[in-house]
């Protein structure tokens, strides 16, 4: 497991990063959210040893990150650092036997890597005659062609259209099943609520929430619920102890106080009421979309 513990950074006056933890586990695959400048790159980047943190540790499995740990990560920089001019197949390898690999084992990762990302038919040009999107799945073999203990991936899925984003997914997927912990960057919300088993939200350089996505999707969703009756709902406005999000006719959205002073609940008490009424077609909690949890956190 890899541990952030209370780091911290500053360029001049600017104080990007402020206390930051987070773990990053074993077999997970962690989405890391935050809008622009929010530090994401630079918490990566302190992982990487690229850049040193002002406070604050990172360690594997409860020791302190050392150069050649290091050399066992795998990482995909936001800025790409490929060489154009060079041929596919042959630069994958050549970083495989940069991280230490024989010859022969980096040729074998390399052909392995491209065949799963679909760019087994393309080894033989050069990095510059590719799409961008599959240059970027080049950055991903080039990020796991040494079998990486963990991978710090900045932004892997921007660009990429709905194939290659699964595509790349699997990849990705396969290594996290396989034991390694996966942290990656992101923008594409929806994207990050279907692929990431625990998130980091971080916010002006402080952590808002983390956890598992499940488990933050209860933190932040208890407190809502839909209700569908089969006449007009308006009466919930007079309910005490509700505040009422929306209102269609018959269907409504309400957020609720979660106990009464009686400690009776009162999404139970709303209930019985709407079962007084009539038929109530739905009663549901409403799940919390990344999106809100997102919003809601920072
Ligand atoms: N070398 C540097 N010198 C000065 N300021 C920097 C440096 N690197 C980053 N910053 C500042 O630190 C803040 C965080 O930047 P960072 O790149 O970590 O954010 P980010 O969350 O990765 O953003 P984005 O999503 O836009 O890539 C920004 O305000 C940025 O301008």
């Amino acid at each position: 497991m890899l541990t952030v513990t209370t780091i911290s950074r500053s360029f001049g006056d600017h104080r990007v990063l402020d206390d930051v933890s987070f773990d990053v586990r074993p077999g997970r695959m962690t989405g890391f959210l935050g809008a622009n400048g929010s530090g994401k790159t630079t918490t990566m980047r302190i992982i990487l040893g690229v850049l040193a943190a002002q406070g604050g540790t990172v360690t594997w499995h409860g020791k302190p990150v050392t150069q050649p740990l290091r050399q066992r990560f795998g990482y995909m920089p936001e800025e790409r650092g490929l060489y154009p001019k060079m041929k596919v197949g042959e630069q994958i390898s050549w970083f495989g036997r940069l991280h230490g690999l024989s010859q022969a084992k980096a040729n074998r990762n390399t052909e392995r890597l491209l065949e799963q990302l679909d760019l087994a038919q393309r080894a033989n040009d050069n990095l510059e005659e590719l799409s961008l999107g599959n240059q970027q799945r080049a950055q991903v073999a080039a990020a796991l062609v040494h079998d990486p203990a963990l991978l710090i991936l900045d932004e892997p899925f921007s660009g990429l259209d709905p194939i290659a984003v699964d595509t790349v997914l699997r990849v990705l997927r396969e290594r996290a099943a396989d034991g390694v912990p996966v942290l990656f960057s992101s923008h594409q919300l929806a994207l990050v609520e279907r692929l990431c088993d625990d998130l980091v939200i971080i916010s002006g350089g402080r952590i808002a929430a983390s956890g598992g996505r499940e488990e933050l999707r209860e933190r932040y969703g208890t407190k809502r619920w839909e209700l569908v009756v089969d006449s007009d709902a308006g009466w919930l406005r007079d309910v005490p102890g509700i505040r009422l999000i929306s209102l269609d006719g018959p269907k409504a959205v309400f957020e609720l106080a979660e106990h009464t002073a009686d400690g009776e609940r009162v999404d139970q008490r709303v209930l019985r009421a709407a079962l007084e009424r009539g038929e109530v077609r739905g009663f549901t909690p409403v799940v919390p979309s990344l999106d809100e949890i997102f919003k809601e956190a920072i």
